[in-house]
Parts: C-alpha cells; structure tokens; sequence
C-alpha cells in the first residue's frame, strides 16, 4: 500500500514533487533520491505503477505470454495447428497469471521506494501555482505540497468518442481488455496501431476470430515495409480478417452483438469490439494553467527535448505526456534525464537510436533506418535478409517464420538499420542496437564467432548476404576481406 503523509495545516515540502509514478515518474523520483534529493510522488491511483503496470505494457505482454504457453503456440509448428496445451482456455486462466505478475510488478516497485527514501502520497494533483500543488485523496481529504522541482509524469488515457457505446462487456477499450470476464468468440479491434495491432493478433492466437480495421490503408508506418509485408502475410494466413482504407461510419449495438459499419459500406459483426484508435495525454487533471503551462489538442506538453523543461523552467515533463515516442523504455530515460538536469547532474547525450518493439504475433522489433528512411535521405545502401529456418536453431524450435533484415551503407558498410519479425525479435534487436550505436561495421558480423546453434545467428547469414550483394555488385566497394574488411569500409 501506498504510504500516506497528509497534513492539512501545513504545506510540506520536498525538493521534487513527481505527479504519476509510470515509467518515467519512478525512474526520475530513483534517480533524484539517489542524489540526495527528498523525493514525493503522488499517484492518483490505489496502485504504483502507472498504465504501463496496471493497464499497458505489462498486462498486455502478460496476456500474451500466458496465450502463447497455454495455446502451445510455438509449438505449433511441429505438431499442426490444432495442437493446444490446455483445452478450454478461459478468461480466468489469464487473469489469474495477470493478476500476480502486476502484484509482483508493484511489490519491486514498492521496495524500490521504500529502499531509496521515495515517499508516495496517494490523491489526484492538481497545481495551485507554480511550486504548489493541491493532492485531493478518494474520501476527499485535501493535502498542499511543494515542490523545488516539479515532474510531470501523467502519462494518457485511451480516446473514447462519445459515439462508441462502451459498456466495459462487448465494447471495450484497451483499459478494460485486462479485466476481460469472458472470452469471446470473434472480435472486431478498431484502430491498427500498435495497441491494436497486438491484441488482435494475441487473440487470433486464441482462435478467436479477428477482424482488424484501420480507416487509413496502411498501417505501423515507421516499421520497414518489407517487414510489415511479412508480418501481414502471416495474419492473412491466420485467416484474421484486415479491413483498411475505410473510416468507421458508426458502432451500434444489434442483440447485444457490436456491428461496426465502415464507410464503404461493409459491416463487421462481432461478439466483441476492443477500440483502441489512440491515446490523448491525461494532463486535463492537474490545473496547468496554474503553473503557467498549456498542453497541445491532444493534452501533450511542449518540452526542450536535451532537457525535459517545460516553458517553466523548474517544471518538468516526461513519457507519455509529451508524446512521441511513447514507449515506457524511452519514458523511463527521459525521467532519469529530467532528474539529472534538474539536480545538475551532468549526462552524455543520448544515443541517436532506440529500439522499437511490439510484441503482436509474432513480435516485430526495429532499430536504425528502415529501407524507406534510407532511400528519402539518399544513402547507397545494400540489405542482407535471413530467415529464421535458414538458422539451426530455427529448426530445432520449428519454426516456419521469421525473418532479419539488416541495411548497410555501401560506402562505409557501417550498419544503418536492423529489422526483424519473429520468434524473439525484441530481445535480438538489442546486438543490432549495440553495434548501430557503436557505429559498427558489416565486417563485425561476419569476423565474429557467435553461438551456435542460436537464432542470433541471423545476424551473420544476413550480414554474409548483404555482403555476397555488396561483392557482386557494381564498382561501389572493394571485396572485404577479415584483415582488409575495416580498411576498405572506410
Ligand atoms: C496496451 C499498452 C501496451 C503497451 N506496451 C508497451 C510495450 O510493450 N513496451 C513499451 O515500451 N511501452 C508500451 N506501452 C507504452 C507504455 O505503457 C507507456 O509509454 C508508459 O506507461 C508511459 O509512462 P509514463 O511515465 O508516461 O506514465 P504512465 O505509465 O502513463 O502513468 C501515468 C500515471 O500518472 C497517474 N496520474 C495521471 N494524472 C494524475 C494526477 N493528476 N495526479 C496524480 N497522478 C496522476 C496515472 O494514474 C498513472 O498511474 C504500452 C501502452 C499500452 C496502453
Ligand atoms: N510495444 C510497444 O512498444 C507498445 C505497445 C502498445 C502501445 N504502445 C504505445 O502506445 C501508444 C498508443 O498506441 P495506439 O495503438 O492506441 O495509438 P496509435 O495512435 O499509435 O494508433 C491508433 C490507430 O488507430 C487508427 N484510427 C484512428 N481512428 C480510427 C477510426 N475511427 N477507425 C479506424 N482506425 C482508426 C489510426 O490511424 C492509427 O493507426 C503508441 O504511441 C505506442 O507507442 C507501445
């Protein structure tokens, strides 16, 4: 349980106030304590944690997992679609495994406060002035802090037009999905972005059947399009349907059932809808005008990106209240750096690249440039692709699918990006990372020895195919040798 420090006749003060505790309000309220700084967060809900440990990140890749264990899914390859580990899967069984991973997830969490000296009060804030905020509890109580340091960390909440007819049953949002009482038989996910995206294709694990609909006609831009093209080959061969290029014309209810009816006329019927079309920043609550402060028209805050400050220089902001890239790896980094700033600590610039990862099925995972970025930005590049049976140990989990894609530049051979879709994507992408950002070279995948059998792997068969084009391609580079590799790259 959240501790609680309530005081109504006196404003207690502390040197940074952080308002959520997601992802980038722990990392930030950590960082600063280990500094030396007194440190309260205040979170609205009953809970630590934020969306990404109650609603987001962490029940949805929870689900996941306890789908793809209980369903057999990576096995299926061996022993044919109809293979299952348990029989009759139920709501229960993945809320069950759901409710103790989210009970651990806030234990650490807890401890890490308790260790560090973080103190927590529970209540919604609001700012009374640039330094004072207002903390009003469930049963009412009112509390006044004050902070030398302010973060905001408030993170968003999924957008619900007024004219979808959510009851929390048959038409949900992706809040309500981690509290699903009944699986249902088919389901219509509208919006394809990642959120989307991912739990269409965790219940089209189930067997559920899917219907995914998207008002513009491609989706997950950012993602290589080769990639995409392979991933959205798999789910056709799920049979999961794929309605794009159509806005939704309305959502009504007929016998209970929800019926989405696209603008092109076609309806979607379905035992339940998951409406996940965006998020909007959740900093409507916390009276910023006090502060000196406006958010844009989707409640996202303007922040100096080097800095996290608002245009109130002891004011900060952090993850998914400033937008883009919203991800709760980047938003616990930019809490840290906040902190850092605002108790002048020093910090080396951050990396250029990131790495995404969505965990749909199968996962995808990016890092660097995609084709497209390479050719709008004009660099002569060359990509090698393997494919995950190509590996030994693709074979021994039989897998049929999966593929790596790495681009590098001709004229350095330095690595420019590296994409994947398959089975451990998100946690392969990370040797890619390491060498994207240590501007490493074609030459290190194919000079260095690495485990066998893994499906890391890939990384030299893509790396020796890039570099079998590269040698039979035209006069751009001089055949690389291990001892002449480096040189000739230069
Ligand atoms: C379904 C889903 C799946 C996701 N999967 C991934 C993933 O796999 N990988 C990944 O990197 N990211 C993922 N994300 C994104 C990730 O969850 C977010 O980027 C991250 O949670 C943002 O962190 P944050 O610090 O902005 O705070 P949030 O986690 O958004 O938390 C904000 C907190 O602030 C509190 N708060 C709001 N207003 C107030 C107020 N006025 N007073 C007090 N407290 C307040 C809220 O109650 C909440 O606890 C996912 C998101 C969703 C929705
Ligand atoms: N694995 C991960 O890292 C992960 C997982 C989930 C969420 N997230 C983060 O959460 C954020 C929110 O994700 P999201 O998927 O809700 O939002 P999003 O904005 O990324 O995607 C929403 C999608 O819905 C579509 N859409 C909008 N209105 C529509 C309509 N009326 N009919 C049909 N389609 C419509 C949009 O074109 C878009 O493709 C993302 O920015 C993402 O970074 C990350």
């Amino acid at each position: 349980m959240l501790q609680l420090r309530r005081d109504t006749h006196r404003v207690l003060a502390y040197d940074f106030l952080v308002i959520g505790s997601g992802p980038s309000g722990r990392r930030a309220a950590i960082q600063a304590a280990k500094l030396g700084y007194s440190v309260l967060v205040i979170e609205k809900g009953r809970r630590v944690g934020g969306v990404s440990v109650h609603t987001g990140t962490i029940p949805s890749k929870t689900m996941r997992e306890t789908v793809l264990n209980l369903t057999g899914y990576r096995e299926r390859g061996f022993y044919g679609r109809a293979y299952r580990v348990k029989k009759d899967i139920a709501a229960e069984d993945l809320m069950a495994r759901l409710h103790k991973t989210l009970d651990h997830e806030v234990d650490i969490l807890e401890h890490q406060f308790a260790r560090n000296s973080v103190r927590t009060m529970e209540g919604m804030a609001r700012f009374v002035d640039p330094h004072t905020v207002e903390v009003t509890a469930e049963h009412g109580e009112v509390s006044l802090v004050r902070g030398e340091k302010i973060l905001i960390a408030v993170g968003t909440r999924p957008y619900r037009p007024k004219d979808v007819p959510f009851d929390g049953v048959s038409v949900l949002d992706s809040d309500e999905i981690v509290e699903l009482k009944k699986l249902p038989r088919s389901l219509t996910v509208v919006g394809a972005g990642v959120i989307g995206v991912e739990y269409a294709t965790i219940f089209s694990a189930l067997d559920v059947a899917v219907t995914l609909v998207e008002s513009r006609s491609t989706f997950l831009d950012f993602i290589d399009h080769e990639i995409i093209e392979d991933f959205v080959h798999q789910l056709r061969d799920r049979n999961m349907a794929i309605r794009f290029g159509s806005k939704v014309a309305s959502i009504t209810m007929e016998d209970g059932w929800p019926v989405t009816v696209l603008e092109s006329g076609r309806r979607v019927r379905s035992q339940m809808l998951l409406y996940c079309a965006g998020r909007v920043g959740a900093t409507d609550s916390i009276n910023m005008e006090a502060a000196g402060l406006k958010a844009d028209d989707r409640g996202r805050l303007l922040v100096n990106p080097q800095t996290l400050q608002t245009e109130v220089p002891h004011i900060y902001a952090a993850g998914d209240a400033i937008g883009f890239p919203s991800l709760a790896s980047t938003s616990m980094e930019q809490g840290r750096i906040a902190a850092c700033h605002a108790f002048h600590m020093p910090l080396p610039p951050a990396p250029e690249f990131f790495p995404y990862g969505i965990y749909a099925v199968p996962e995808i995972s990016t890092v660097g440039m995609s084709e497209e970025d390479v050719q709008r930005r004009g660099i002569p590049y060359e990509c090698g692709i393997a494919r995950f049976r190509e590996t030994s140990r693709g074979h021994i989990m039989g897998l049929e699918t999966g593929m790596m894609k790495m681009i590098f530049s001709i004229r350095t051979h330095r690595l420019l990006g590296v994409h994947i879709v398959g089975e451990g994507a998100t946690e392969l992408i990370h040797i890619g990372q390491a060498v994207l950002n240590l501007k490493g070279k074609l030459e290190y995948f194919i000079e260095n020895t690495f485990n066998y059998p893994t499906l890391a792997e890939a990384y030299k068969i893509a790396a020796l195919d890039a570099y079998n084009r590269l040698a039979k391609g035209a006069t751009a580079v001089a055949p690389v040798s291990s001892e002449t590799g480096a040189k000739a790259a230069e």
